[in-house]
């Protein structure tokens, strides 16, 4: 069941366990904890309900559920100095569903490699693909797309599960760049169409399809899959407009040294309910906080889990010294190449126009159909910077491996700039270049001990020669590809000057520099390592380390950014962890 406020949970406020955060993963762990009908589980979600949001329910509509909405937590990054000291928002969901139901939808596994790295990096070997692989069949429903065209060599059906919880499906509408991406593939060699983009074992370079996280016209949530299956179970228990302000040490753990974590103290989030007074609810088993990569760094934090230099200076006792939480964020980073093109063939002139934009509402209404009903990219590419490029003279690889991307790029058949508007007239594409292996890494900070205080978000973006570098490549890639015959007729040239005159190297470095933000992927903050390494944050079974009776199942806990989109990785890390608890609790 599904409660509105903190002040109508009955009872004794004492669950098996407690799931902080209703996100992507919390609600996973919620729905496979509660498959036994005697656990008892508390979700705490600070976020609103998803019921009945538009936005988050029409998939050509994700770039709208954020930023600056009551369903994101409308944070900014404190100016960036790799970006000539810019800030800019850096949405995360404030709803059920957390990211999942705020995010564009675009659905992937991460590459094998990614995996591996985990697995070796940790130490776990459960952690590698050929463990984690399992996981896409019990999470995945790829359905058809909505409309309903032969799908046969655009995606492989052994790839993917059938039976699962989340609807996954190709693109459904036909945008005026779709053929123009596939002719590409067949004239630039270097960029081949890949049938496949899952990633996994499957190759993920070369351009291909997107699969997005909806079906039937609609997106497929966290909330809206695993939730939804689950939400009758009397075992569970989900509350929105809960904010948690902290964990609560409930005394010695059985190891020596250790700490107990199995109570929280919540309270009704800000401007909900007035006066809200504070309750404690108390787990048998355990808390496991799924609060995401800046909510999951936060809480610890505000708990005394963290560096004891930091928090003594917000006036945080430390009950568990760890110097890497809320340490190692890293993020994908988005930049927007725009062009000016032919004829009025883009989204613009429809997203221009109230009536043809009442019309595609219209017909989602009606049957969730047509350009809404559909992501709002189609295509989208993987790439690696040569191997004989002069950045690997003094930088390692980043890479996870030699299979995996550097960096991606996305067709997008209209203007898209965030923070920008659409400008008044004119037909556009934009080329985002997305970094998919930083080597930048950067903080989560508190700001005070008011666990109302936004916290300080640092990515250090483009804080390295790498990073800049690897962008500065795909935005030459970008431009050829638009430059070959299958593009030559429609796009006109890059839009606006900064990009027109970015032609050297360091003309290119500074308009990167100007440009590029965030496309909203953090993770690391509360990192796995090694059961016997002294740095990270968790274990590998996500138990925070010096702690019992506290995990972490979130975004928080990858150690190295997966090189494709993270909703997949975070639903399969989410898959695992609850066998892992339940094994660990013997249930
Ligand atoms: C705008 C946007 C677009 C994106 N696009 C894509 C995409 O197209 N494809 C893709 O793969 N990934 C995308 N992502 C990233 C992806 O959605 C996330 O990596 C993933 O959903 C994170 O899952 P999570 O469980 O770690 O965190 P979340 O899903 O963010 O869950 C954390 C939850 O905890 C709640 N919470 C936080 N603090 C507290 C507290 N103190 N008390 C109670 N509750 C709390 C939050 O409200 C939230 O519901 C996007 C993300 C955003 C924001």
């Amino acid at each position: 069941v599904t409660v509105s406020s903190a002040a109508q949970v009955k009872g004794s406020l004492t669950y098996d366990y407690i799931i902080v955060g209703g996100g992507n993963a919390g609600l996973v762990v919620a729905s496979r904890l509660t498959e036994d009908p005697s656990v008892s589980v508390l979700v705490l979600e600070a976020g609103v309900s998803d019921e009945g949001v538009l936005t988050a329910q029409v998939p050509f509509f994700g770039p709208m559920v954020t930023p600056n909405t009551p369903y994101d937590w409308n944070y900014t990054v404190v100016p960036q100095k790799g970006m000539n000291g810019r800030t800019f928002a850096y949405p995360r969901g404030h709803i059920l569903g957390g990211s999942s139901s705020a995010n564009y939808l675009i659905h992937q596994y991460g590459t094998d490699e990614d995996w591996n790295r985990l697995a070796s990096v940790s130490g776990d070997n459960g952690w590698s693909w050929s463990n984690m692989k399992q996981y896409v069949q019990k999470h995945e429903k790829f359905v058809p797309p909505i409309d309903g065209h032969n799908t046969t060599g655009q995606f492989i059906p052994s790839l993917h599960g059938f039976h699962g919880e989340v609807s996954v499906t190709l693109p459904g509408f036909n945008q005026t760049i779709d053929p123009r991406v596939l002719e590409v593939t067949k004239q630039l060699p270097q960029f081949p169409f890949n049938e496949d983009t899952s990633a996994g074992d499957h190759d993920i370079l070369g351009i291909g399809f997107v699969q997005s996280s909806g079906g039937g016209g609609v997106r497929s949530s966290s909330s809206t899959t695993y939730l939804a299956n689950a939400n009758k179970r009397s075992g569970l228990t989900v509350v929105v407009n809960a904010y948690v302000t902290k964990l609560v040490s409930t005394g010695n753990g059985r190891s020596p040294g250790t700490k107990a974590f199995r109570a929280v103290q919540f309270t009704s989030s800000p401007g909900t309910v007035p006066g809200a007074t504070t309750l404690t609810a108390t787990a048998r088993k355990e808390v496991i906080v799924s609060a995401g990569s800046v909510g999951t760094a936060q809480l610890l934090q505000l708990s005394g889990i963290g560096n004891s230099a930091d928090l003594k200076k917000v006036g945080i006792n430390t009950i568990i010294q760890n110097s890497d939480v809320g340490e190692n964020l890293s993020d994908h980073t988005l930049l927007p190449n725009l062009f000016t093109v032919r004829g009025n063939q883009s989204f613009d002139s429809v997203l221009r126009s109230t009536d043809l934009v009442t019309d595609a509402l219209n017909q989602w209404m009606q049957n969730k159909t047509g350009m809404f009903a559909n992501n709002v990219l189609n295509n989208y590419g993987f790439a690696r910077l040569p191997s004989n490029s002069d950045i690997f003279k003094t930088t390692r690889d980043p890479a996870p491996g030699p299979k995996s991307p550097h960096w991606e790029m996305i067709f997008s058949n209209l203007y898209f700039n965030p923070g920008v508007p659409r400008p008044d007239t004119g037909s556009f594409m934009t080329m985002i270049v997305v970094l998919l292996t930083p080597t930048s890494r950067g903080t989560i900070k508190l700001k005070s001990n008011n666990p109302f205080d936004k916290p300080l978000i640092d990515p250090q973006y483009l804080t390295t020669q790498f990073d800049v570098v690897a962008i500065r490549e795909g935005v030459k890639a970008v431009k050829n590809i638009l430059a070959a015959p299958a593009f030559a007729d429609y796009v006109e040239g890059p839009f606006g000057s900064a990009f027109a005159s970015a032609k050297t190297d360091a003309q290119i470095e500074s308009y990167v520099r100007g440009l590029t933000s965030t496309i909203f992927h953090p993770v690391g903050t509360a990192s796995m390592s090694s059961q016997f390494s002294k740095s990270g944050v968790v274990n590998p079974d996500l138990t925070v380390k010096g702690t019992e009776g506290l995990r972490v199942v979130d975004a928080s806990v990858f150690p190295f950014i997966p090189s494709t989109h993270t909703q997949g990785p975070v639903y399969l890390l989410a898959e695992r962890a609850s066998d892992i608890i339940k094994q660990a609790d013997h249930i």
